[in-house]
């Protein structure tokens, strides 16, 4: 049996001859809150209508909870929550009677309204009617409507889209807490890295269809590190770096490392210093994650 509860195998999606989604191979883990990253167009909401059912493949398999959702779709697809695009209401309703609206459809015992309302902090403003809702309060009914039947996995595309920051704020602290008090496996989308950083434990970023990242949040940061050395002899460490196939430049009279992991900085100071060239300074040089995943998206590039 497969550690992961979303399993896809070269899945694509081509409309005409533009591909959408190019083989992707996504791998989510339980309890996990996998965070669906890239910039617009890159085919984040069409591999999430894939998962949902929505969006017939073109190519490849999907396997959830183990099970192929291509035969085993209605058992499937009864333990997944969503929010996919923008969720419509009946503005001349309340937000707990459009919630009650929805329960019927699928059944659940109407205490679970109660509760979902409380999750998304909507409870004082259950009995108001959904056409004078907030955009925040619109998107939070949505996450509640997806929380009704407490599904195993939730689906969210862009949940902050159009939010302003406390909004945003307030939805990643109620995502946040589901995994560990309800046992759900979440996978969220944006293509704002910084919305999800806080809460994703694993991310993927897609650019152009193709997954061009699948790791742990820390695993990208570290990727992409870039370590400056200052030595008393800045041509000699260079040569001996190079001769031990560790990849610097020099640069403003320091020796400049790209991604490098711990071991090889140690390696590279180790190495410099028992060639008895003193080692000053060893720095790193901080760049926001947003900065990696616009480098990574914005300029095609791949790790
Ligand atoms: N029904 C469709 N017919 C033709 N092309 C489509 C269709 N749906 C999506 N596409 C194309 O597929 C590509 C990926 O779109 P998708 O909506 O999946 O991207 P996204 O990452 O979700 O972006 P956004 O954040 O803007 O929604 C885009 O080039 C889009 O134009």
């Amino acid at each position: 049996m497969s550690q992961y509860i979303v399993e896809t195998q070269n899945l694509t999606k081509k409309y005409g001859d533009h591909f959408s989604v190019k083989q992707l191979n996504l791998k989510v883990k339980e309890g996990e809150i996998y965070g669906f990253l890239g910039p617009n167009g890159a085919g984040k909401t069409t591999t999430l209508k894939m998962l949902l059912g929505l969006v017939k493949p073109t190519e490849g398999k999907i396997k959830i909870f183990n099970k192929d959702l291509n035969i085993h779709r209605t058992n499937i697809l009864k333990n997944i929550g969503s929010l996919v695009e923008s969720p419509s209401y009946y503005g001349h309703l309340t937000g707990y009677e459009n919630l009650e609206v929805i329960r019927r459809l699928i059944n659940v015992p109407k205490q679970n309204i109660d509760e979902v309302l409380e999750i998304v902090r909507l409870t004082n403003q259950k009995d108001k009617l959904v056409k004078k809702y907030s955009l925040g309060m619109k998107q939070r009914l949505g996450i509640a409507a997806s929380l009704l039947a407490y599904p195993k996995l939730l689906i969210l595309d862009e949940p902050t889209n159009g939010l302003d920051p406390a909004g945003i704020q307030e939805i990643r602290e109620l995502i946040k807490q589901l995994p560990s008090k309800y046992g759900m496996t979440v996978i969220i989308s944006s293509h704002l890295l910084s919305e999800i950083d806080q809460i994703a434990t694993q991310v993927g970023i897609i650019q152009k269809g193709n997954l061009i990242f699948q790791d742990k949040i820390e695993k990208l940061r570290k990727s992409k590190s870039i370590v400056k050395m200052r030595v008393s002899n800045l041509a000699e460490s260079y040569r001996i770096l190079q001769s031990n196939n560790i990849i610097s430049t020099i640069k403003n009279g320091c020796l400049v490392l790209n991604n490098c992991d711990d071991e090889k900085i140690a390696q590279a100071n180790q190495l410099i210093v028992t060639n008895h060239i003193s080692v000053y300074r060893i720095e790193e040089e901080r760049r926001t994650l947003e900065d990696i995943f616009l480098e990574l998206t914005g300029k095609g590039g791949s790790l």
